[in-house]
């Protein structure tokens, strides 16, 4: 379950379709020899037990992937959030070793990746969360300064404690108000990668301005959005790098797995809710 199903049920579909989203499958039945009969594959089939394919929309496992590595990495750090993870710092931010870096919904899929990649490439980073023990995650994972955006009382007095330099980049994943707070305490330059704007994906009302157009024009601020499906020729490059980072153990990946496909509505409000750290799946 991913927040972008929320956001495309809303504006997409209508009542009784089948909700989008990706899988782990096993093929147990084939007339395809690119799908042997007891291989895995991610497959974009929707919430759904069971798919008669011809083939279109299904990635099989990169054959190199270790026993002792569970296979829903795939929907995780080793799929889809992990790949918007680099590409979101590599090819938006460009983040240099040395910079700081603000990530928010920091504990989840997308935001643990980023912050661990962040270290990797010898940066501070920061990153913010809905609970302490969210908090305490992310200090085992290595991340610098963390607060709980939910009981700091002032947003700008916790992200001028963690970094009274300001940021260089800014990994944004919620939207809404806070994005307000943040482009104040941007150094002049920064990047600001936007992902994703969960607090929002609710809202009856279409996205309206205004924009802090001061900050951004006297900080000489860039902002971009992005889609990871951008570099999707770059997938299969990324997928081994992400893969090599988690065999080695730089790359710590955590799920919360919800059992049953009866549960997949309760766990997709749960994740919207904050109720994961790491990626949300369900075991079927
Ligand atoms: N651009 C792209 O290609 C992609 C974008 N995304 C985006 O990345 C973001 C993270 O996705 P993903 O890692 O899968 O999800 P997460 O695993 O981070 O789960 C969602 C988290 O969002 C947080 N959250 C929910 N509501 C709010 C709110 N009102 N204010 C602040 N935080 C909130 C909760 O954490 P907490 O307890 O901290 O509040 C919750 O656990 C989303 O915005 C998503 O749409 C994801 C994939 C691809
Ligand atoms: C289609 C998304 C429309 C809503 C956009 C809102 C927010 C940004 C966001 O969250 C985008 C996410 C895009 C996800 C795309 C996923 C597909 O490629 C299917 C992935 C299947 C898988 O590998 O897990």
């Amino acid at each position: 379950v991913d927040p972008y199903m929320r956001s495309f049920s809303k504006t997409h579909m209508k009542e009784g379709d089948v909700m989008i989203g990706g899988q782990v499958a096993k093929v147990i039945q084939s007339k395809n020899p690119a799908f042997p009969v007891g291989s895995h594959v991610v497959s974009n089939s929707g919430w759904r037990t069971h798919t008669l394919s011809d083939g279109t929309g299904l990635t099989p496992i990169l054959p190199e992937w270790p026993k002792d590595v569970s296979l829903s990495l795939a929907l995780g750090a080793i799929g889809m959030p992990g790949l918007t993870a680099v590409y979101g710092i590599e090819d938006v931010l460009g983040l240099k070793e040395g910079e700081t870096l603000l990530v928010n919904a920091a504990a989840g899929a997308v935001g643990s990746v980023v912050g661990q990649i962040a270290k990797i490439k010898g940066c501070k980073v920061v990153g913010s969360a809905g609970s302490d023990a969210k908090v305490a995650y992310l200090k085992e994972l290595g991340f610098d300064e963390v607060f709980n955006y939910k009981t700091v009382g002032s947003l700008e007095e916790a992200l001028r404690k963690a970094s009274p330099e300001g940021y260089d980049c800014f990994f944004e994943n919620v939207g809404g108000p806070s994005s307000d707070v943040v482009l104040q305490q941007m150094k002049n330059f920064g990047r600001i990668a936007v992902c994703g704007s969960i607090s929002t994906y609710n809202d009856s009302q279409p996205q309206t301005g205004p924009y802090p157009y001061f900050t951004m024009i006297f900080k000489e601020l860039k902002m971009e959005g992005f889609l990871q499906s951008r570099w999707e020729h770059k997938h299969p490059e990324t997928l081994k790098r992400l893969l090599a980072w988690v065999k080695e153990g730089k790359l710590q990946c955590r799920e919360h797995v919800t059992k049953g496909f009866d549960n997949m509505p309760a766990a997709f409000m749960g994740m919207l809710q904050g109720e994961n750290m790491g990626k949300a799946v369900v075991a079927v």
